[in-house]
């Protein structure tokens, strides 16, 4: 029973099995219009996709949409700070796929993120958003379609988990002073540093668990892609924050060897592998140097190490991996985070799956679109075993708001994901070709208008980029 918002009287639920939706004909899908730019970009998403359904399907399919509130209309709706109210928690979990503009969030003080609350409690796992180039986008890149990744961002730890005190209150003071006096002095690798005493404090947990369970299906997704995209890059700070982003990193590799040992090859495996088939006769001790900078400055224990580590993946992946069966393999490589900001614009071909923590995912994930179109561009969806939530990678674009302006396809092509997930591919190819066809043919709105030579001017509005995206089905 709902307080005040009312179910479709027709329509079946989605249901879940084994993580997997159960997809009816007429599923009812609950959706949030979101704040801010949400009231332009909701209304051109829900047209393009009925259309495209209808258009796909005719009668046999059909979505039947459930309004429910979250953010600002939530509060209008239910009463004053009611920004979550329990109708919509309770309509989610009940109707398992949902769709979401995006909601406000003050910097500071005020409530913590709608947004980030919906993924946790939902248990949203992963935070999944294609960055990928549709023809006549203009970009700031020079090869923007050589770009084409998906970030698999872990979507319910790390700082977003939001536990954090303010500076200089009693509780922050008290942290403080026991991790000063006791927990610090007693963990030598620490030596005698101090937290300053007027210091707020956040915590970042990084579990195996979490880092596992998402680096699991970012593997899952890289087997289904074409064999020159079977690609997962941990990405991580891993020589800074050796236990959190450095653990990410391993447990990475631990599952991608373990669960998934006939179909994954790490890079450094790939080495050892192709160091041998290159040169037959190579010894373990050449291998090892070829495949580890600075191996004659080391220990001569840690070159042992390494040595037994290299016979070890040679007698276990040989027959398995060896005589480049390793090439038919998902890759399986990391790299430090700085550093994949700049590779996605350097060597932007050379990635297919980066599999990241939240708040790296969370900055790669605007960079990345910025590079095929912008922001205006950028799909997302929030997986989890029991539930999905589709929203796109911006906010709500405050200084847009109401003016019938901005780009909708970025919630339009989560809407595309949506169908995707619902099994739809006839009606999300369609909304794809539409929204290639408006693009090539300069239907757009003012954010990739400014961006082409010669200008185009005037851009469509919001409402009408939907149309047009329609009109090239
Ligand atoms: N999932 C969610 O709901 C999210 C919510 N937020 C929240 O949104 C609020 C505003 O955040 P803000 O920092 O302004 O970031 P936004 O992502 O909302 O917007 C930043 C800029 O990106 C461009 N942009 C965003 N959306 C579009 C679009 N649909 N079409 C074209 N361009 C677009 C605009 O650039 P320009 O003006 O240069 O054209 C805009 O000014 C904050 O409260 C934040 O916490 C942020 C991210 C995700
Ligand atoms: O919830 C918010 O306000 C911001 C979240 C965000 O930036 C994101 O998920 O990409
Ligand atoms: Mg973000």
């Amino acid at each position: 029973m709902y307080d005040k918002i009312t179910a479709p009287s027709v329509g079946t639920k989605i249901t879940f099995k084994d993580g997997e939706p159960i997809v009816p004909d007429d599923p009812i899908i609950p959706f949030i219009r979101g704040d801010g730019t949400g009231y332009d970009i909701w209304p051109a998403t829900q047209k393009v996709l009925e259309a495209a359904v209808k258009t796909a399907y005719g009668d046999k399919k059909k979505i039947n949409w459930f309004k429910i509130y979250a953010g600002d209309e939530a509060c209008e709706h239910y009463g004053q700070f009611q920004y979550l109210p329990e109708d919509t928690l309770q309509a989610i979990r009940e109707y398992g796929v949902a769709i979401k503009g995006p909601l406000t969030t003050p910097v500071g003080g005020g409530i913590r993120s709608l947004n980030v609350a919906l993924r946790q409690i939902n248990d949203l796992y992963a935070c999944v958003r294609p960055c990928r180039y549709y023809p006549g986008t203009p970009s700031p890149h020079k090869y923007p379609e050589r770009l084409d990744v998906i970030i698999y961002r872990e979507n319910t730890e790390d700082i977003y988990l939001g536990i954090e005190w303010k500076a200089e209150t009693e509780t922050a003071k008290k942290l403080i002073d026991f991790l000063n006096q006791d927990l610090i002095p007693n963990t030598p690798e620490h030596g005698k540093k101090q937290i300053p005493l007027d210091a707020g404090i956040g915590i970042k947990p990084i579990s195996k668990k979490g880092s596992q369970r998402l680096v699991r299906r970012a593997i899952k997704h890289a087997l289904q892609l074409p064999e020159n995209k079977q690609m997962v890059t941990l990405v991580h700070k891993g020589n800074i924050m050796k236990y959190t982003e450095g653990a990410f990193r391993d447990w990475g590799y631990e599952l991608a060897t373990t669960e998934f040992r006939q179909e994954c090859v790490t890079e450094r495996e790939s080495w050892i592998l192709s160091n041998k088939e290159n040169n037959p006769d190579l010894s373990l001790e050449e291998n090892a140097r070829q495949v580890e900078p600075g191996f004659d400055s080391v220990t001569p224990q840690r070159r042992e190490e390494i040595i037994a580590e290299v016979k070890a993946i040679l007698d276990t992946l040989w027959d398995s991996h060896g005589d480049g069966k390793w090439k038919q393999k998902v890759m399986v490589n990391d790299r430090i985070a700085d550093s994949i900001f700049q590779q996605i614009q350097t060597r932007p071909e050379e990635y297919s799956i980066l599999a990241t923590m939240n708040l790296n995912g969370d900055y790669i994930s605007d960079a990345a679109a910025a590079l095929v179109g912008g922001l205006g561009m950028g799909p997302g969806a929030n997986i989890g075993d029991q539930c999905a939530i589709f929203e796109a990678t911006h906010g709500t674009a405050p200084k847009h708001a109401g003016l019938d302006r901005v780009n909708p396809g970025s919630l339009i092509l989560s809407g595309v994901m949506m169908l995707e997930y619902l099994g739809w591919s006839e009606a999300a190819q369609l909304v794809e070709k539409g929204l290639a066809g408006a693009i090539a043919h300069k239907k757009v709105t003012y954010d990739l208008a400014r961006m082409m030579t010669p200008k185009v001017d005037p851009p469509l509005k919001c409402s009408e980029f939907a149309q047009a995206i329609i009109d090239h089905f």
